[in-house]
């Protein structure tokens, strides 16, 4: 071959691996759904009058995943358990977009009562005709050592974050199989991928949902109109530090702790909808560092291992001194 083509082509290899490790390091989300978010189809375009029901619509992500699909022009059902909380997000969400009053349902919902779910599902395909897509974004998050926390508590997680969603699934999905169509995004986390410590029991069931909807997709090999997602968010301001589990059941979080270093939950709720917008089947979203330890876990484990026992003690020491566990990875122990 000749020598200036061999040299072109590894200047090209060298810019080829310096653009993705340049973008590696400014992006807050895996390569298929940055593509996707930059080049791929706009959700104001492909989420525009669809139906989108979602869970824990009252706070956070899917407050804010609420005003984006509203501004999309989606029609929207909104479900918590706090009616007070949805008509309040179902106002705002009305006076920023082109909405009318009857293109947003409010259906109070918990997630827990399990028995209701057949009927709020029917309750929600009367209303409009059918569901386009299901968010299963409601859930809590636990902060507690494993051997200070009663089992208890790994049942109550379980329930919600686990069978919750199983449940209201398991009502949606026969719908959007008789239409052939639909979309089922369920918000896991990245502790339905790595561990971490005070998360025992939350780690737990994020990774039952990510076994669950990973086998899920593959008994739905003849459906191709059919969409499971799910969605791996690294920290994102919100409610779920305050409104985590304890080591008891009915302990409140003492502190709702600093937000500041986690990610703006307008950018992850952006980025959810770019990836539903582009049928993105599993979606990494966090700042770095803690993007780069997706990809450690995933390609390099030990490595992954290793820094992950560093930061491990260090969030350990730092709660057991008081110090709040989500910056404790930035402030120094007392
Ligand atoms: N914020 C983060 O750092 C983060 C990171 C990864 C994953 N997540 C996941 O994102 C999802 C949304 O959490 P968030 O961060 O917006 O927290 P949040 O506490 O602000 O919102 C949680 C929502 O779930 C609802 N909910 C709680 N229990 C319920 C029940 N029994 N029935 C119905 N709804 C119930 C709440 O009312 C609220 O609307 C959760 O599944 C959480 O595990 C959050």
């Amino acid at each position: 071959m000749d020598f200036c083509v061999v040299t072109m082509l590894y200047y090209l290899i060298l810019l080829y691996i310096s653009i993705h490790l340049l973008a590696f390091f400014f992006t807050d989300a895996d390569f298929t759904l940055l593509w996707a978010s930059l080049l791929g189809r706009k959700s104001e375009v492909k989420l525009k009058g669809q139906v989108v029901w979602v869970t824990g619509a009252s706070s956070g992500i899917g407050e804010e995943l609420a005003y984006q699909l509203a501004r999309c022009g989606s029609r929207l059902i909104l479900s918590a358990r706090r009616e007070d909380e949805l008509r309040r997000v179902k106002r705002q969400c009305l006076e920023s977009s082109s909405l009318k009053d009857e293109d947003i349902l409010v259906l109070p919902l918990d997630l827990l009562e399990r028995t209701t779910h057949e009927a709020k599902t029917q309750a929600a395909i009367e209303y409009f005709g059918h569901i386009d897509i299901l968010v299963n974004n409601g859930g809590r998050s636990q902060r507690s050592l494993f051997l200070d926390t009663s089992v208890d508590v790994y049942q109550a997680l379980m329930e919600l974050n686990f069978l919750g969603t199983v449940s209201l699934t398991k009502q949606v999905l026969p719908h959007m199989t008789q239409r052939g169509t639909g979309s089922i995004v369920t918000v896991s986390s990245v502790l339905g991928l790595a561990g971490a410590p005070l998360a025992t029991g939350y780690a737990a069931s994020k990774h039952a949902l990510q076994g669950f909807f990973n086998s899920l997709r593959t008994e739905l090999y003849h459906y191709p109109n059919i969409l499971i997602s799910t969605v791996c968010p690294g920290p994102v301001q919100s409610f779920i530090a305050q409104n985590a589990f304890t080591e008891d059941l009915h302990k409140p979080v003492t502190s709702p702790g600093y937000q500041g270093h986690k990610m703006p939950t307008r950018r992850c709720a952006s980025l959810i909808l770019a990836g539903i917008a582009n049928s993105v089947k599993e979606m990494w979203i966090a700042q770095q560092p803690f993007l780069a330890f997706y990809y450690a876990w995933q390609y390099t484990p030990t490595f992954a291992w290793f820094v992950t026992n560093l930061l491990s003690k260090k969030r350990v020491q730092n709660f057991k001194s008081g110090v709040d566990a989500d910056s404790a990875y930035f402030t120094k122990p007392k």
